[in-house]
């Protein structure tokens, strides 16, 4: 039985660091196994200009624990008000990696999203243009939409609208939960990648509803059924590369996720990589595990691959049940099964 498992170092191609006392709080929990990460622009205020980019880069160096070399991946969060020229010249500047597209309403702090697509075609049109990525929330908020439909409505009435009218446009689909949005991957030709979180791998439905509510798996989208589940630990574990690791990890206090309305997201930080090799060995796919976190990621970015390595030893893993935080403790995502490997 293999014990260790020598992989390039890990990037996460979707993560919320927040700010202030969280930020500091979570991110070397993320910058202590990834060299790199896309950091989500959903702050409020969000991250919507070069400048409140490069001020947002500059709060997350500072908050590195010392001799990191963590690397932090800007996006800008696209409103009906962007500046393509902004986007552009921060695009230039290496300053950001892609533009993160929230359907006004969809999830956490996605107030100042796109309600009118038409209105950031230009921004599109820029984007494709130069080949900035654009990063997608996908799914509608049209209310009469059942919320385990949502993803489905948008690839047909957002997604696939924005990338005939751009067929150049390079898309994220992030997050992804059905098998609708693995097959749509599947089906596309060119410039269409997505990525896929560690906790849609390990649960379903079930762990949200079933037996009483469960809010620390309540995050958006939100899990599907069981079907969904196995479609994307074969996407994720299938070694194609236009599927690969945004964990989405999300962390709120407990006080917020445990209210009559709670926030939705999982803070899988800590463990994330732990549970990953679990679920590929599970596939009998440990081999693709790097694939998966290392490799299809900076391939569909323009990146160069991480030289560094991490590796992987066959310890039972501890992780704190929660962590503390100045704000108050952040629950750890709980797998709900044994793990082998250890971080
Ligand atoms: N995934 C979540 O459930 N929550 C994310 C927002 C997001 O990624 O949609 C958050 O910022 O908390
Ligand atoms: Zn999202
Ligand atoms: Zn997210």
């Amino acid at each position: 039985m293999t014990q260790t498992l020598t992989i390039r170092r890990p990037d996460d191609w979707h993560l919320h660091l927040r700010d202030g006392d969280m930020l500091r709080a979570v991110l070397p929990h993320s910058a202590g196994h990834f060299a790199r990460a896309i950091i989500m622009p959903n702050l409020v205020p969000p991250v919507v200009t070069g400048a409140d980019a490069a001020a947002y880069r500059d709060r997350i160096r500072a908050a590195l624990p010392e001799g990191s070399a963590f690397t932090p991946l800007m996006t800008l969060y696209l409103t009906e008000n962007t500046d393509a020229g902004d986007v552009a010249q921060a695009y230039a500047d290496g300053l950001i990696h892609a533009v993160k597209l929230y359907p006004a309403g969809a999830t956490t702090n996605s107030a100042s999203g796109v309600t009118d697509f038409s209105r950031v075609s230009h921004v599109l049109e820029k984007m494709a243009e130069i080949g900035l990525p654009l990063c997608t929330h996908g799914e509608v908020t049209d209310t009469a939409v059942d919320i385990f439909d949502r993803e489905a409505a948008f690839i047909d009435r957002v997604l696939d609208p924005i990338r005939t009218a751009h067929p150049d446009l390079r898309v994220v689909m992030e997050h992804i939960t059905t098998s609708d949005a693995v097959d749509y991957v599947l089906a596309s030709d060119r410039n269409l990648a997505a990525t896929i979180t560690t906790h849609h791998l390990v649960i379903n439905r079930n762990h949200i509803l079933a037996g009483g509510i469960r809010p620390h798996y309540y995050c958006l989208p939100v899990a599907k059924r069981e079907s969904h589940r196995l479609a994307l630990r074969r996407a994720a574990t299938g070694g194609d590369p236009r599927f690969f690791l945004g964990t989405d990890s999300a962390p709120h206090t407990d006080a917020n996720k445990l209210l009559p309305c709670g926030c939705a997201g999982c803070f899988t930080a800590p463990n994330t990589l732990s549970i990953l090799a679990e679920v590929f060995e599970q596939e009998d796919a440990l081999d693709r595990l790097e694939g998966f976190t290392s490799l299809h990621g900076p391939a569909f970015y323009g990146l160069p691959v991480n030289e560094e390595t991490l590796t992987l030893v066959r310890e039972t893993p501890d992780f704190p049940a929660h962590i503390d935080t100045p704000d108050g403790p952040v629950t750890v995502f709980d797998p709900a099964m044994p793990l082998h490997w250890t971080a």
